[in-house]
């Protein structure tokens, strides 16, 4: 049903708020395309704009001061403007969302086989014993050996490590063919991080599901995705295959962040530093909204650059490398 097309398809969507301070444009145009399958991260610095990418997916953006334009289709079918009746139908069942803080989403009231068989219950035709079942199977594929303490405990009995996976079972539980994560594991300890976001992979790879995964933390897209996009300001500057862009970051912004980054990250030469805040949404600067940082923008930065290709995949926007100029 879902056809050949992408599962994700967000295509130049922009997005702004009414504040107090005046309209905030908080996507300029941003394009990002996922494949079934396919594991793809969006990276930016805090305030970039990932969250309301993630909000936008769901069909969760507010309607009051909120205006928007382009396209935000899932599985074929165009989520801005659809009627919330319709919305609900396809959020949990065709799209799951895997939230930072695994205690805000669980029910802390009711036991976690309860809260795990109810959704299966609600998305899908399972009876009690059939629901209980596949929640025991979906604990157990998550590597939760105790599944029935785990099945009969309330939320905060459990370590952040263990609510995270019974998250991760629970946005599963229904099959969804996209998942959208923001930050899942930023709550949790380095190694804890490190085995959470591998099941999460094992669990999308096996069943085919396509993850957009958000994040600021470059260590989590690189062990775990197949491209990525980098979002500043609203904005994508570059998008490749994440080894691609990891090695050879051809934007000032990437070769920024990445400088930020322990050694190992580190382009040989950063050619700009992220100690200026970013610019704000309220009247943005026309064109690339990094200029305004970037040690090297020139003129041309005054209007928005076009793709250039860097090879197989992996372009970048930014004036400096159009053909023809000096980079
Ligand atoms: N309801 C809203 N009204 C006005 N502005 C908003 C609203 N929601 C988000 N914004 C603004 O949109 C911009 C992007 O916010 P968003 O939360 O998507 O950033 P983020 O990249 O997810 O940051 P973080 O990593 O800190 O979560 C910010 O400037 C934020 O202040």
């Amino acid at each position: 049903m879902s056809g050949a097309g992408p599962a994700i398809a967000i295509d130049r969507l922009s997005l702004a708020f009414d504040t107090p301070a005046g309209r905030a444009e908080v996507l300029d145009a941003l394009s990002i395309a996922v494949a079934p399958g396919e594991i793809v991260g969006l990276i930016g610095e805090s305030g970039s704009g990932k969250s309301v990418t993630a909000t936008a997916l769901l069909g969760l953006l507010p309607g009051r001061g909120c205006s928007t334009g382009g396209s935000v289709r899932v599985l074929g079918e165009e989520l801005l403007g659809l009627g919330e009746r319709r919305l609900e139908e396809i959020r949990g069942a065709r799209i799951a969302m895997i939230f930072q803080e695994p205690m805000n989403a669980l029910n802390p009231l009711l036991r976690i086989g309860g809260q795990l068989t109810g959704v299966i219950r609600r998305h899908t035709s399972a009876n009690r014993a059939e629901a209980e079942a596949r929640a025991r199977e979906l604990l157990a594929d998550m590597q939760i050996r105790d599944v029935d303490r785990v099945m009969r405990a309330y939320p905060f009995m459990l370590s952040g490590g263990m609510r995270q996976r019974v998250l991760i079972a629970m946005a599963f539980a229904c099959g969804p063919e996209v998942l959208v994560a923001d930050e899942p594991t930023t709550a949790l300890d380095v190694t804890v991080q490190a085995q959470v976001l591998r099941l999460l992979r094992d669990m999308a790879r096996k069943r085919g599901t396509a993850v957009l995964l958000i994040t600021h933390d470059i260590g989590v897209v690189r062990h775990l995705c197949d491209r990525i996009y980098v979002i500043h300001a609203g904005q994508i500057v570059e998008q490749g295959p994440t080894a691609a862009v990891i090695a050879g970051a051809a934007h000032p912004y990437t070769r920024a962040l990445l400088a930020s980054l322990p050694e190992r990250f580190a382009p040989r030469e950063p050619i700009a530093s992220l100690d200026a805040p970013a610019v704000s949404p309220v009247a943005p600067p026309p064109g690339c909204r990094f200029a305004p940082r970037c040690a090297e923008a020139v003129a041309d930065c005054s209007a928005r650059p076009g793709w250039t290709g860097i090879g197989d995949g992996h372009q970048a926007a930014c004036w400096r490398l159009q053909p023809g100029r000096e980079a």
